[in-house]
């Protein structure tokens, strides 16, 4: 289930407001120009799909979201126990970062948390299957789908080189351990 949990940024394990409800998720992350949508009337691929499947399922929505946007390349990410250098790939996402661009991203399969540091306030959101996501440019956030992950996303990318990090250098992600379920 999608989830929001915001807390201020020094009281970590003292929530300040929480929702599992995508409406209540999408109006409190609008001020943030945090876009937030559930798309439900597609029928997502298996699990084990190629990313050529997953790419045509979701092309009319993802021709659309990418001409809205400007993007010009989608990939799919899929992480599991599985995945070759998952260590690594944990923590690169897992310490706190900036993109020089929207970072936009749909669930087609299983969970991931990403969460957003902004204003002094930490915002962990619980995204899953059929969740779409789009932090934007600049905003410092990490991302955590666990210690046993399971999660296929579409990523849609602006810049040529695809996923670029700004790391910011603070530890507060080791402070906010995402919710995971
Ligand atoms: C579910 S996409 C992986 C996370 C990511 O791209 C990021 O944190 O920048
Ligand atoms: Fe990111
Ligand atoms: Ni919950």
């Amino acid at each position: 289930m999608s989830s929001l949990t915001v807390y201020d940024d020094t009281r970590p394990g003292q929530p300040e407001f929480s929702s599992h409800d995508a409406d209540a998720i999408a109006d409190r992350l609008k001020p943030l120009n945090v876009r937030f949508e559930r798309w439900t009337d597609v029928e997502p691929p298996v699990r084990a799909a190629s990313q050529d499947t997953v790419l045509a399922v979701y092309r009319p929505y993802l021709d659309r979201l990418m001409g809205e946007t400007g993007a010009g390349s989608a990939d799919v990410i899929s992480i599991d126990l599985n995945t070759p250098n998952l260590t690594a790939l944990r923590e690169k996402f897992l310490s706190e970062h900036i993109h020089s661009e929207d970072e936009v991203r749909f669930f087609v399969h299983g969970q991931g948390h990403f969460v957003l540091h902004v204003d002094g306030k930490v915002y962990d959101v619980g995204c899953t299957q059929g969740d779409l996501i789009s932090v934007p440019t600049g905003i410092p956030h990490w991302f955590d789908a666990g210690e046993t992950p399971d999660v296929v996303a579409l990523r849609i990318f602006t810049h040529k080189e695809g996923w670029v990090a700004d790391y910011t250098g603070d530890d507060i992600a080791l402070r906010f351990p995402a919710e995971i379920a």
